[in-house]
This record gives C-alpha cells, structure tokens and sequence, in this order.
C-alpha cells in the first residue's frame, strides 16, 4: 500500500485536463472483448483499475498495449480461463467480465467483486437480468458460475427493481449478441452508460434509448471495431478538482469537462456563491469568498452524484453556516467523517444526515482513505490544511484519479507517494 504525503496549507492555481471516466474505462475494458477486432480507445485514464484490468485481460490471452493515453486491446486469441483472484478483487467492476464473458461464452464464472467500503452492495439485479437472459446462474463460496443451454442467450424485458447502473452495464454486455430483442425497463442514466452503447453501436451493436430509462438492444451476430473510440470526460474528477478549486484555488481551470454532465454539482457551487465561469468544455474557477451552505441530497443520475458527496465536503467546511449532506444511494458512505474531525473538522453523523459545520482552521494529521472518495475529500482537506498531512492507503485514490500527483503538481501543490510500511501489500 502506499501513502500520500502533503505539505499543505498553500493557495492553488493553474489550468488541468480531465482524464477520461473511470466508470466509462472499466465498463469499455470488458466490453473490448466482445469483439472479433482489436480495439482501441482514446483519453484512457491512468489509474490502477486500468492496471487491474489490464491484468485480468492478460489472463485470458487478451494482449493491451498502453501507451500516450491510447490503450489498445486485442481479444482475437481469447481463452477461457480462471481470472486473477486478487485483480478481480481490487475493483468493483470486475463485475463486468460476468455480462461480458457472458455474452462471449454463453459462460462466465467470476469471484465476487471487490471495491470501495461504502455499504453494502448486492448484485440481485444483475443476476435477475442474467437469469430473464436464459442464463443459469449459481452463487457458491466466493464465485458466481454463469451458464445457458447450448441455445444459448435470448432476449428478454427486464425491469430492474432498484436503479443500477452496474446492472444496466451488465445486461447490455450481455444482452448486445443475444438471439432477439431485450428491454431494460427502470434503467440507469449515467453519461457512462450511452459512452458504452456509443462504444457497441459503432461497432454494429444495435442498442436504443441508451441515457433513458428504457433501453432496448437488438442482438447482433458479431462485433468489429472499426475506429478508435475517445472516452468522455470523468465528471466525478471534474466535480473533485471543482471543490478544490473552490476551496483552496487562487484560479483553476479545467479543461476537457462536459459542462452539462456537471449540472447538478455546478448549481450547488453556484446556490454556494461559487463564481462559476462555465464555457464550452472548460470551467474557470476563480478565488472563492464568503461562501453559504447549502443541503446536498445524492440521487441517481441526473441528480447530485454519492461520488461527489465527499469531495465537496472540504469545501462545505468553508461555508459560513451548517450544511447537510443527505446520502440516498449509500447511507453509509461516511467513512470520510471521522478522518475529517482528526483534521480539526467540524463534520458529525446524525441519524441518517452528514452535518458539515464551518471549520475555520484544518490541521495536518495521518488519516486514513478508506475507499476512493472519502480519500478525495482527505486529499483536498490535507491540501488546505497547515503542516503535513498522510493519507494511508492511498492507493484506494490511485485506483480512479488520473494521474493525481503530476495534476497536482501543476497547479503548485507540495504532495507525494511513497510506500507505507504500515499499511501491508494486501
Ligand atoms: C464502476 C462504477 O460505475 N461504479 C459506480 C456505480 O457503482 P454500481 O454500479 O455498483 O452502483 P449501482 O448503481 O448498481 O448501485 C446503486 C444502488 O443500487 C443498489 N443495488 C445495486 C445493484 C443491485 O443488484 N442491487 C442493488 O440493490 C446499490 O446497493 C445502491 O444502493 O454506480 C454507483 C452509484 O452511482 C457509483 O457510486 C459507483 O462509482
Ligand atoms: C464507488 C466507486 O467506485 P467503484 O464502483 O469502482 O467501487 C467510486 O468511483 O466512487
């Protein structure tokens, strides 16, 4: 594991580019192997999941070369094979092999996945699409074993129970070669989901409604690549380096931001007195002042994304008042909070609400990054912060922000990793 050292206490300014999605890159790296080309995309960012991925792949005798941002994927000489225990278990998303082998196979046995600890996270809705599919699916020990009849997959309409957008993913992965037509009724909405459909359209998949809450997806015998494919912005990095910039910027500005994906993160910095210049496909943030608090309630896309909640919580401790934080999607995603208080935050749980009191002075202190967005809201906090702060397990921030160091760097921030001895390879 690996540490994050930061000097803190240091105004911020410069300009950065946003990398491309985490949750687009780990949803299009399974989805690779559907097709009989290779495969390439455009602003892949560099992040462990990537590495991880890259790793799970390698196992099957699928060949990637990263280089420039570009990451090229060949999945013509796929085997079947047993997947890395130990990459399946450092992200979430391995989940995707489930959908993706799935519609490769007819077959797909994967460990339960890993990821972040924000609560609990089930996966009844995937396995209910898998099974509507035709798919026999069994849960023993530590594994979910996936199989259908020699007729293999059909089409089915499914409504999803609970809007996920990891079931969603999973069902069009698996769904955009079966035998007819499927419908997911109740779907989710997430930018990421139409960058995937975007990905498989191009490549002669024939998915509709992608960014709807119906989504239909006429199975299609084969898949080519015929272009390389750029990933979209990642809006939870935008929405980080926003409160940064608000919090701690003498003028920051983003490049490479889809402002319309930004909406319901933006309007809160704005209801805060954050002077926003929003153009294009960058923001300007200017220095930040007499800021109000407001009220944050997390929902499904388009709302307030959870995966901001804690990022913009350095910033909420700038507010001169009380603000709240409401998470509907993960009410247990507070891992952040009692870090924040070793810093001097003012930051309580009080029932099922996070209330984020004005905190004029953080001190540096050795927290620790639970999971990758409790550890956004610590760097953030560190670099406000005075003296040094050391934030352990930092790799849980390495697993999804894009070459964090050198962006930080370039906006003049005193910040480094090194190995923690303290804090086992696990
Ligand atoms: C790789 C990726 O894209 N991760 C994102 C994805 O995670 P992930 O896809 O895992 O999250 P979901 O959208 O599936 O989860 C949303 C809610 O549905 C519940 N649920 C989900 C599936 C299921 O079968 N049963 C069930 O009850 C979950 O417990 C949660 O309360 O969306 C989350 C919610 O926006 C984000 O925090 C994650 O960053
Ligand atoms: C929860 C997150 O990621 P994952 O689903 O990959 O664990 C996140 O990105 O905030």
């Amino acid at each position: 594991m690996k540490k994050m050292i930061i000097h803190g206490g240091k105004r911020l300014s410069g300009e950065l580019t946003i990398g491309g999605a985490k949750n687009s890159t780990v949803a299009l790296i399974p989805a690779a192997i559907l097709a009989d080309t290779p495969v390439q995309f455009d602003t892949v960012p560099h992040i462990l999941d990537v590495h991880n991925l890259r790793l799970i792949l390698e196992s099957m005798n699928v060949h990637s070369t990263f280089e420039n941002d570009v990451l090229t994927i060949d999945p013509t000489n796929i085997e079947e094979s047993e997947l890395p225990s130990h990459a399946i278990k450092s992200l979430r998303a391995s989940y995707y092999f489930m959908g993706a082998l799935l519609g490769r196979f007819n077959r797909a046995t994967v460990t339960f996945p890993g990821g972040d600890n924000i609560g609990p996270r089930p996966i009844d809705q995937h396995i209910k699409g898998f099974k509507a599919l035709g798919a026999n699916v069994v849960e023993e020990n530590d594994s979910v074993f996936i199989s259908t009849g020699t007729e293999g997959l059909h089409g089915a309409r499914i409504f999803l129970d609970v809007v996920s957008v990891g079931a969603t993913i999973n069902i069009i992965l698996a769904a955009v070669k079966a035998h007819g037509t499927t419908t997911i009724e109740n779907a989710a909405k997430e930018p990421e989901i139409i960058d995937l459909a975007t990905f498989l359209n191009n490549m002669g998949a024939k998915i509709r409604g992608a960014g709807t809450d119906v989504i239909r997806i006429e199975g299609v015998p084969a898949l080519h690549s015929r272009a390389t494919h750029t990933i979209i912005p990642d809006r939870i990095e935008t929405g980080t380096y926003l409160s940064l910039a608000a919090s701690i910027g003498d003028g920051i500005l983003l490049k490479n931001v889809i402002p319309e994906h930004m909406e319901s993160f933006t309007a809160k910095l704005v209801e805060m007195g954050v002077d926003l210049q929003i153009n294009e496909d960058s923001i300007y943030v200017p220095r930040s002042n007499d800021l109000d608090p407001i009220r944050v309630k997390t929902m499904t896309y388009p709302g307030f994304a959870t995966d901001l909640q804690q990022p913009i919580t350095p910033l909420l401790l700038r507010a001169n008042g009380s603000s709240v934080v409401i998470d509907t999607i993960y009410p247990q995603r507070t891992q952040h909070v009692e870090q924040l208080r070793k810093m001097g935050a003012d930051i309580r749980v009080q029932d099922n609400l996070i209330v984020v009191g004005h905190s004029s002075h953080l001190q540096g202190a050795h927290v620790e990054a639970g999971e990758i967005r409790s550890g956004a809201a610590l760097m953030i906090a560190g670099l406000a912060a005075s003296g040094v702060t050391e934030i352990s397990r930092a790799d849980n921030i390495l697993r999804g922000y894009d070459r964090v160091i050198d962006k930080l760097h370039t906006l003049g921030a005193d910040v480094e990793i090194a190995a923690d001895e303290e804090v086992p390879e696990n």
